[in-house]
C-alpha cells in the first residue's frame, strides 16, 4: 500500500504539469478503441438510413478522432519519457542520501539489508515509470468498464463480463508475487554472479584473472550461480502460471458465450443495428482490453516492487538512525584531555557464528601513536571500523575523554577523525579535488591542499603532473592521468591529512603498496604530528619494523588482545609479538 501511495504521489510532486499531460494521454490513448466502435456503430445506422451526408460526417469524426487520438499519443510519448527520468532521478537521488548517509555500513555489510539494496540497484529503472504505468492501467481498467457498459446495453447480463476477467489479473498477480518471492530468494546467488561477473570483466582485477587463467574457473561459477538461481525462479514461474491458464480458459469461455447473445439480441431486434455493431466491435476489444491489463498489471507490480524494495532501504535507513543517533548528543571534545577508552568491546558479523572481537579492553592515551598488529583476520579492521564508529559494538564500550562513542552524533565524532585505508577509493576527479574532499570547507583552499599533499609525501606526485593540481586523475570515468597503486595511496592519505588536528587518526595499513622506506618516512611524519596535537594515532601495520617505534603496541589474536606494551615490554616478554618480529627481522633486517 505504501508502495501504491509513493508511486502516485511521486509524479505530482515531482512535475505537476506533466503529471496531468500524462493522465491524459494514459485515458486518451485507452478510449480509442471505444470511441472508433462507437463511430463505426453510428455509422452502421447512418449507411442502414442511406443517408449520405451523415455518412460524410462521421467519416470527418472518425478521421478528426484518430488524428487527435494519435497526435496526443505521439505528443505525450516525449513527455511521458520525460516525467520518466524525472522521477527516477529523484528517487536515485534519495537512495545515495539514504545508502551514503546511514551512519554505519550495515546497509553494506548486513546481507538481509544489502540484499534489500541490491533490488534497488538492479531495479531501480523500474521506478521511475510507475506513475506512469499505473496511469496506463488505470485507463486500461476504464475502458474496460466502458466496454462492459456497451455491452450491457445490448445484453444487460453482459456487464459481469469484465468479472470473468478478474481471476486472470488475480492470477497473474499471485504468479508475480510468487515469482517476486523466488527473486528475493535467489538474490545472494545473483549477487554473487554480479560479483564473478565484475571481476571476470573489469580492469582492477583483470591482471590476476590473465595471471592465474581465472576466466574460465569465473565463467564456470558465474554459471553455476545463475543457474542454480534460475532454476528455483523457472520452477516456481511454471507452478504459478497454471492457475493463470486456467483462469484464461475460463475467460475465454465467457466471452465466446456473449458474442452468441449479443448477436442473438440483435437478430431478435432487442437493440438496434447501431449499437449491436458497437457492442460486438467493443467487445472484440475485450481480450486485447484484458491482455494489455494483464500486461499493465504485471509492469506495474514490477514497479511497485522496485518501489517496496526502495522504501524498505529507506525506513531501515530511518530505523538505524532513530536507534544510533542519541536524540541530544552529547558535546564531542575540541581536544582530548585522557584519551580513548575501550572496556569489553565485542563485535560479531551477522553472518558469523563466532565474533571477530571478543572483550577488548584497552587505554590508548592522549597523543599516542599506537600500532596495531597482528595476523591476518585478526581483528585489526573490524577494532578501527568500531573505534570510527562505522560499527555499533554487540557489548561494551568506546570511551572518549569518559563520554560514550555512542553518546554522539555519528556526524560530529566523524568530522573529527580522519582515517587512511588501505584499499583507498580512487576519486576520478581532479588533484584538488581528490584531496580537498577529505574537508568539504577547505577544498577550495590549495595551501591546506598542497600542505596535505606535502604531509602524505606526495610533492613528487604533484611535480610529477603536467596540470597540477588541475590534473584530472583515473581513466576509468574520463581521459584523466593513470596513477600507480601507490599514487593512488598517497592521494587517499593526503585527503586523510586535510583533517588537522584530529582526536583520533587511524591509518589502516596505508603504506600497503609503498616500500618500506616511504613507509618509515610517512609513519615519522604522523608521528610527529600527532604528539603535540594530542590526538590518538592508530597504525594498522603488517611492518614490525615500523610498528617499533610507536608509544604503545596492541597485537590482536582471533579478535582478543594478546599483548600490549612498548617494543622493548613485549621483545622480552617473549609472546606473540617477539615471535613476529623475530620472524620478520629473520627476511628483513
Ligand atoms: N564484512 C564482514 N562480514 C563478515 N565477516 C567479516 C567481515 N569483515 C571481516 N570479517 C571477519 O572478521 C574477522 C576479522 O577480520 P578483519 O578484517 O578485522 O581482520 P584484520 O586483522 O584486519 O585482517 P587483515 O590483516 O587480513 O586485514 C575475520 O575472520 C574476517 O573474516
Amino acid at each position: 500500500m505504501d508502495a501504491l501511495r509513493f508511486a502516485l504521489t511521486i509524479g505530482p510532486r515531482t512535475d505537476r504539469v506533466r503529471s496531468l499531460l500524462v493522465v491524459a494521454v494514459a485515458l486518451l490513448e485507452q478510449a480509442t478503441g471505444i470511441g472508433l466502435a462507437v463511430l463505426l456503430g453510428l455509422l452502421s445506422e447512418a449507411a442502414s438510413r442511406g443517408s449520405t451526408s451523415g455518412l460524410a460526417a462521421l467519416a470527418l469524426c472518425v478521421a478528426v478522432f484518430v488524428m487527435l487520438t494519435q497526435g496526443t499519443f505521439i505528443a505525450g510519448y516525449f513527455t511521458r519519457l520525460r516525467l520518466q527520468e524525472e522521477i527516477q532521478n529523484e528517487v536515485e537521488r534519495r537512495f545515495v542520501d539514504v545508502v551514503g548517509t546511514t551512519p554505519t555500513l550495515e546497509v553494506h555489510e548486513r546481507s538481509s539489508r544489502s540484499d534489500k539494496a541490491a533490488v534497488v540497484r538492479g531495479a531501480r529503472g523500474e521506478i521511475g515509470p510507475a506513475f506512469d504505468r499505473l496511469m496506463w492501467l488505470a485507463g486500461a481498467a476504464l475502458a474496460l468498464i466502458a466496454s462492459a457498459v456497451l455491452m450491457a446495453s445490448v445484453v444487460p447480463v453482459l456487464a459481469v463480463l469484465p468479472l470473468f476477467a478478474v481471476p486472470t489479473v488475480l492470477a497473474t498477480r499471485s504468479a508475480d508475487r510468487k515469482r517476486g518471492q523466488a527473486v528475493r530468494r535467489a538474490t545472494p546467488r545473483t549477487r554473487l554472479a554480479g560479483h564473478l561477473f565484475t571481476l571476470a570483466t573489469t580492469a582492477a582485477p583483470g591482471r590476476e584473472v590473465r595471471l592465474f587463467g581465472l576466466a574460465d574457473e569465473l565463467r564456470r561459477r558465474h554459471r553455476e550461480e545463475w543457474d542454480l538461481a534460475g532454476r528455483d525462479i523457472a520452477r516456481t514461474d511454471l507452478l504459478a502460471r497454471v492457475p493463470v491458464a486456467l483462469a484464461w480458459l475460463f475467460f475465454v469461455l465467457a466471452y465466446a458465450t456473449a458474442v452468441v447473445l449479443m448477436v442473438r439480441a440483435g437478430l431478435a431486434g432487442d437493440a438496434s443495428l447501431g449499437l449491436v455493431v458497437a457492442a460486438v466491435a467493443v467487445s472484440s476489444q475485450i481480450t486485447g482490453q484484458v491482455q494489455s491489463l494483464l500486461t499493465l498489471t504485471f509492469w506495474t507490480l514490477e514497479s511497485l516492487r522496485a518501489t517496496r524494495a526502495f522504501l524498505d532501504v529507506v525506513e531501515d535507513g530511518a530505523e538505524e538512525r532513530a536507534a544510533v543517533v542519541p536524540a541530544g548528543p552529547a558535546t564531542v571534545p575540541s581536544r582530548l584531555d585522557g584519551g580513548i577508552r575501550v572496556e569489553g568491546l565485542s563485535f560479531r558479523y551477522w553472518n558469523r557464528d563466532r565474533p571477530s572481537l571478543r572483550d577488548i579492553d584497552l587505554e590508548l592515551p592522549a597523543g599516542a601513536v599506537v600500532a596495531l598488529v597482528g595476523e591476518n583476520g585478526a581483528g585489526k579492521s573490524t577494532f578501527v571500523k568500531m573505534l570510527s564508529g562505522l560499527h555499533r559494538p554487540n557489548a561494551g564500550r568506546i570511551l572518549v575523554d569518559g563520554t560514550d562513542l555512542a553518546q554522539f552524533a555519528p556526524e560530529e565524532w566523524r568530522a573529527r577523525i580522519t582515517v587512511a585505508f588501505q584499499d583507498p577509493v580512487h576519486i576520478e576527479m581532479t588533484l584538488r579535488d581528490a584531496v580537498g574532499l577529505g574537508r568539504l570547507e577547505h577544498r577550495d583552499d590549495p595551501e591546506r591542499i598542497l600542505r596535505a599533499l606535502r604531509t602524505a609525501g606526495g610533492d613528487r606526485l604533484l611535480a610529477s603532473l603536467p596540470e597540477g593540481l588541475d590534473t584530472r586523475l583515473g581513466r576509468k570515468s574520463w581521459d584523466g592521468k593513470g596513477l600507480s597503486g601507490g599514487q593512488w595511496q598517497t592521494v587517499a592519505n593526503a585527503r586523510a591529512a586535510m583533517r588537522q588536528a584530529p582526536l583520533l587518526r587511524i591509518l589502516d595499513e596505508p603504506s600497503a603498496s609503498l616500500d618500506a622506506r616511504a613507509e618509515e618516512w610517512l609513519f615519522r611524519q604522523y608521528a610527529d604530528l600527532s604528539r603535540p596535537e594530542g590526538g590518538v594515532t592508530v597504525l594498522v601495520t603488517h611492518r614490525l619494523t615500523t610498528a617499533r617505534a610507536a608509544d604503545l603496541i596492541v597485537v590482536l589474536d582471533d579478535g582478543r588482545v594478546a599483548e600490549v606494551g612498548t617494543h622493548d615490554t613485549l621483545s622480552r616478554a617473549g609472546g606473540l609479538y617477539a615471535e613476529l618480529f623475530r620472524l620478520q627481522a629473520r627476511y628483513f633486517v
